[in-house]
Formats: C-alpha cells, sequence, structure tokens
C-alpha cells in the first residue's frame, strides 16, 4: 500500500524558511487538504512536494507506488501529478494535443500498460469514474470534466472555467497515484465542483492519494486538513508549523526556481 510521510519538513523560499516542520502521513486512498490565509504557504509546500522547489530541511517519504518504468518510486515526484495555478496547457495548440501531451510525459510506461486494462478497469466497480489505474484518451477525459468534444479547439478559446476543467483533465490521461493540486476548483461552477468532488473520489477509491489546496470546501467529505498559520500553526494535532520566518532573499528565489 502507497504511503506518503512527512517528517520534520520545513520548506521554503530559496534558503529562507515558509512553513512547517510537517509531521504527516497519508495512506493510499485518502486526502489532505492543505488551508491557511494568503502568503502561508500553502503553494511553497505543494511544489516541495511536487519536486519544483528542494525542501528546506526535513524528508519527504514514499512507500508503494511504482514509477512509470515500473521501478519503485524513488522521489514523490516521479508518481505524482502537480497540477498549480497555471494550467499548465500551451493556448496556441488544441485541448487534445495539451492533453495529448501530459498523457505522454507523465503517462510513460504505465499508461500503456494501463490501457490494456482499461477496458477492465470500466467494468470494475466505479463505471464511469476514471481511476489511477484507468487512464482515458484526451476526449474520453474531457467527456468526464463536462466539456465534450471540444478536444479539437485550440484551449486559448475556452473560457476561464473551461480551461480549468480542461487542465483537471490532465489528471485523467496520465498514470500518476499522487494528485497534487493547488486551488484546483478555481473558476470552476458549482456542477463542475460536484463533478471534480466525484473525480477525485474515483481516484481515491483505486488506491489513490490527493493533496489539496484550497480556501474553498472540495467537496471531500472524508479528507484530513492541514491548516497552516504563518508563524505558529496546526495540522490536524499532529503537526506544527515553526514560527517567524526571516526576510525573503530575492537572489536566492531566483536561482531556486528558475521561470517558473
Ligand atoms: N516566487 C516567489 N518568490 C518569492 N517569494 C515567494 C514566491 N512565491 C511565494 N513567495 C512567498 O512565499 C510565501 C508563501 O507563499 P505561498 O504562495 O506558498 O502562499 P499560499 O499559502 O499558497 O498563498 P495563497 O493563498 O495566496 O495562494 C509568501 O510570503 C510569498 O510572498
Amino acid at each position: 500500500m502507497a504511503r506518503l510521510t512527512l517528517d520534520a519538513l520545513v520548506v521554503g523560499r530559496g534558503s529562507t524558511a515558509v512553513a512547517g516542520p510537517f509531521d504527516i502521513a497519508v495512506a493510499a486512498g485518502e486526502a489532505l487538504v492543505v488551508t491557511g490565509p494568503n502568503g502561508a504557504g500553502k503553494s511553497t509546500l505543494l511544489r516541495t512536494l511536487a519536486g519544483l522547489l528542494p525542501p528546506i530541511s526535513g524528508t519527504i517519504r514514499l512507500e508503494g507506488p511504482a514509477a512509470s518504468d515500473g521501478e519503485a518510486a524513488e522521489r514523490l515526484a516521479d508518481v505524482a501529478h502537480y497540477l498549480g495555478h497555471r494550467h499548465g496547457m500551451k493556448s496556441q495548440i488544441t485541448v487534445g494535443e495539451n492533453l495529448a501531451f501530459w498523457a505522454r510525459y507523465l503517462g510513460g510506461a504505465a499508461a500503456a500498460q494501463s490501457e490494456r486494462s482499461r477496458q477492465d478497469a470500466r467494468r470494475g466497480p466505479h463505471v464511469g469514474v476514471p481511476t489511477v489505474s484507468a487512464p482515458l484518451s484526451p476526449a474520453e477525459a474531457l467527456a468526464a470534466v463536462g466539456l465534450p468534444g471540444l478536444d479539437a479547439i485550440p484551449f486559448g478559446y475556452l473560457s476561464a472555467g473551461q480551461q480549468r476543467r480542461a487542465s483537471l483533465a490532465r489528471l485523467l490521461v496520465a498514470h500518476r497515484p499522487v494528485w497534487i493540486l493547488d486551488e484546483p476548483t478555481s473558476a470552476l461552477d458549482i456542477a463542475s465542483q460536484a463533478r471534480f468532488a466525484d473525480l477525485v473520489a474515483g481516484h481515491l477509491a483505486a488506491g489513490g492519494i490527493a493533496i489539496a489546496a484550497t480556501h474553498h470546501p472540495l467537496g471531500l467529505e472524508a479528507a484530513r486538513t492541514l491548516h497552516i498559520t504563518p508563524g505558529a500553526g496546526r495540522d490536524d494535532g499532529r503537526g506544527s508549523n515553526a514560527p517567524g520566518a526571516p526576510a525573503l532573499d530575492d537572489a536566492a528565489l531566483a536561482e531556486a526556481e528558475g521561470w517558473l
């Protein structure tokens, strides 16, 4: 069984601590919702888990899931799909082409293997609900997020909410057991928020893990919460945040993050 454990994890920008230490474990089938005010460090934590920022200190341990080449995953980033504030989709090419890129980029060998089991998965207990073991085609994924038939439209033509829904479809075309989601429901209407909750529920039911930062209820009833309070925090009673980060160093931040 997959299990993700954060041990005294402190996250930050450049060499400057922003939040933590975090001590928490998330098992397969569980969701962790990260909350906190603007600037608390939610995105910093998620980007660190996604491998886009180095931890200041502490460790991220992963047990269980295999990487796309079938080998045991060494890093969380190898088995995670990170969806940030930005959509990660190019405006000039079609939605379908964007999704096909993500399927190739993140799906790897497991995508081909899972393709063979797609028909079986659809006959399983979660018929119609995408699972970590059943990546969808771009057209299928778009239908699952309520955008059927839009795969040939340039991404830039979509409305703000449609763009968010299309970017959520990324999660369904690649085989990744851990979803790391930053404000996943921003710009979504009520029906789309409910559809998103169903997608996550299907992912968890198939043994996936979801970690989401949000300012809004996500409709994930059984989710655990990690609340980050700037300066001094709490996280379900299982961890705490370090007080007072020193001033940020712009040069170190630029070096750490590059164009991202
Ligand atoms: N690229 C960056 N360069 C410099 N500082 C940054 C950068 N991104 C974030 N920070 C700083 O890191 C701290 C945490 O920011 P972060 O984006 O993680 O907060 P957040 O909790 O996700 O906020 P929000 O709710 O506004 O999205 C803030 O003080 C912010 O100013």
